[in-house]
């Protein structure tokens, strides 16, 4: 396997013997239709026995929603939980327990937030570990007849292309050669985020100029710029003053595709295609226009590595689809179809969570100077070299770590064990799905202390020993685990990185309002509104 994920698998190690015992539920109960108000339960009825005599419990004693998956489909649409299905998850565990089953629609899952239980999980996940599969993106594949990469793709399909995949984004050769590639789309994005401050901006005290606005706009320009720099090794200029209307309207059809995948998942899209529902249709309308976006991009880029000889033409790195393309491992259509899955997982995943990541920067000054010391303190002993400068600053690490705990990008992580496992003394049966769920995990008082602080420090690798000396495996999940991770974790971090560097060494960061950001779930966690930053030149 890739340097990269084995690199993670050590750094998860077992969790602590903190949360080994069986944690105790605030509600033992099971209920017809059990909906969680608020952290309380609507019809609450202590029927479970606890298990005092030591047997492992059955499955269906396990502390459940509602056995009606229809009713509480009705439920989610009528209330609007699609949206707020964090927040949800979050009050079930305050009511329920550590552990709880949920049937929405035609999905049944298991939920778990101790770092114990998710690594019995992540134990038994077998060589071909498999998350829920996104029937709706399933779904649109088969019906325009176009191939599935690794995101859709299971059992030794997805083991071959994976391989490929890792040897050229997750290695650390590979990323050796991709990270000045970033780190020029972060340096240019940043002299456009000062040419405006410039010009825009209101001069305050000191002469110093600053500017507020909503940067989320900027952000998806830099995420998909990065993303095709790192792709196709070619910019495509988004940073001028009169960006392509097409790749704005790539990064809109992401949106749509996103937005609309929730309330698909609980339904068998098959029959709303035969029945031609409007929700149908405008999701895979958005994926057809992601995949003319990504078809158009990669002929280009074909075309001029071909005629170029050699695709690595003169030395040079010709992005992923040229080294894949030089290598020949995978077929051209193979390489297509993950190249367009990468395209459409490496916009929003990366733009949103630096939303999150200037706004806590903003509202929290201190850190910000203590992040920005370290920063500078490496950039300046680093030479210029942004591998070595991100190596000296690890409280930049521990930022993307800390954002990503208070705003997971999916808010969990699902796998099906390959054998029989039993979790906070519950049998649960090989193939269930089970869900470790990362956003109230992330904000669990048993699981973080202070956890609505945010401490990018937290992650030093001192302070993670932990008191009585544990390893604080298993909390870091936000790119998932093991073979199966993010395979775009290296981009993700190294770009995410890298543009809070550039914009630490020349902005201080504030924020009119450090109200709470309002959160919503599409399929990812987003803002409700993209909060305002004012960028002040240092
Ligand atoms: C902060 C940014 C990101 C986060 C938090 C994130 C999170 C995740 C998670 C949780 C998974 C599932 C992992 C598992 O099941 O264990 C995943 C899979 C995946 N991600 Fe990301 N992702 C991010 C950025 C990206 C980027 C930039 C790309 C593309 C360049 C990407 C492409 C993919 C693909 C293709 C998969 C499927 C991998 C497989 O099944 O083998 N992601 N991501």
């Amino acid at each position: 396997m890739s340097t990269g994920v084995s690199a993670c698998v050590r750094a998860s190690g077992s969790s602590g013997p903190r949360f080994l015992g069986p944690a105790q539920p605030k509600a033992l109960c099971m209920t017809a239709a059990g909906t969680v108000v608020d952290g309380k339960l609507e019809t609450a009825k202590p029927v479970r026995k606890r298990g005092v005599d030591g047997r492992v419990r059955r499955f269906e004693e396990i502390p459940h929603t509602g056995r009606n998956g229809w009713i509480n489909l009705l439920k989610f649409w009528r209330e609007n939980r699609f949206q707020q299905l964090h927040k949800h998850m979050e009050r079930t565990f305050n009511a329920l327990g550590p552990i709880y089953r949920e049937k929405v629609g035609t999905l049944s899952s298991v939920n778990i937030l101790l770092p114990s239980d998710i690594s019995e999980l992540f134990k038994s996940e077998g060589l071909h570990p498999r998350r829920m599969t996104l029937e709706p993106w399933a779904t649109h594949r088969e019906t325009r007849n176009h191939r599935k990469g690794v995101f859709l793709k299971n059992g030794e399909e997805w083991r071959s292309d994976r391989l490929q995949l890792n040897k050229e984004v997750m290695m650390s050769a590979a990323v050796r050669r991709f990270l000045p590639l970033l780190d020029d789309v972060a340096k240019d994005f940043c002299r456009m985020l000062e040419d405006r401050v410039e010009r825009e901006g209101r001069r305050a005290e000191e002469a110093k100029r600053s500017l507020t606005i909503d940067p989320s706009p900027d952000l998806f320009r830099f995420a998909l710029e990065a993303s095709c720099h790192v792709l196709y090794g070619e910019r495509i200029g988004l940073f001028s003053s009169s960006p392509s209307l097409e790749s704005q309207k790539f990064i809109w059809a992401v949106e749509r595709m996103l937005t609309t995948t929730p309330p698909l998942l609980y339904l068998p899209p098959r029959l709303l295609l035969r029945l031609g529902a409007p929700l149908w249709t405008e999701h895979a309308t958005a994926w057809d226009h992601i995949f003319s976006h990504a078809e158009a991009r990669i002929q280009k880029a074909y075309q001029r590595l071909s005629s170029s000889g050699t695709m690595a033409a003169g030395g040079l790195y010709s992005g992923v689809l040229g080294q894949l393309m030089e290598k020949g491992k995978l077929s051209l259509d193979l390489i297509k179809a993950n190249i367009t899955e990468l395209m459409a997982g490496g916009v929003d995943t990366t733009a949103v969570p630096l939303q999150f990541g200037l706004f806590e920067l903003g509202r929290n000054p201190e850190v910000q100077d203590r992040v920005r010391q370290q920063v500078k303190r490496s950039w300046e002993q680093a030479g210029g070299d942004p591998q070595k400068a991100l190596q000296g600053a690890p409280l930049l690490k521990g930022t993307i770590k800390e954002i990503l705990r208070l705003y997971p990008v999916g808010i969990t992580v699902q796998r099906y064990p390959v054998k029989d496992i039993v979790l906070q003394n519950y049998h649960i049966p090989a193939g269930t799905m089970v869900q470790a769920c990362l956003y109230p995990m992330g904000r669990s008082s048993q699981v973080f202390e202070e956890p609505l602080n945010f401490d990018p420090g937290r992650w030093s690798s001192s302070r993670e020993e932990g008191q009585r000396g544990e390893v604080m495996g298993f909390r870091s999940l936000a790119f998932g685990f093991g073979a199966r991770q993010c395979v775009g974790r290296r981009i993700a971090e190294n770009e995410m990185q890298l543009l809070l560097m550039h914009i630490l060494l020349r902005f201080h960061l504030s924020v009119p309002s450090s109200e709470d950001l309002q959160t919503t779930a599409t399929l990812i966690l987003q803002p409700k509104t993209p909060p305002r930053i004012t960028f002040s030149k240092l």
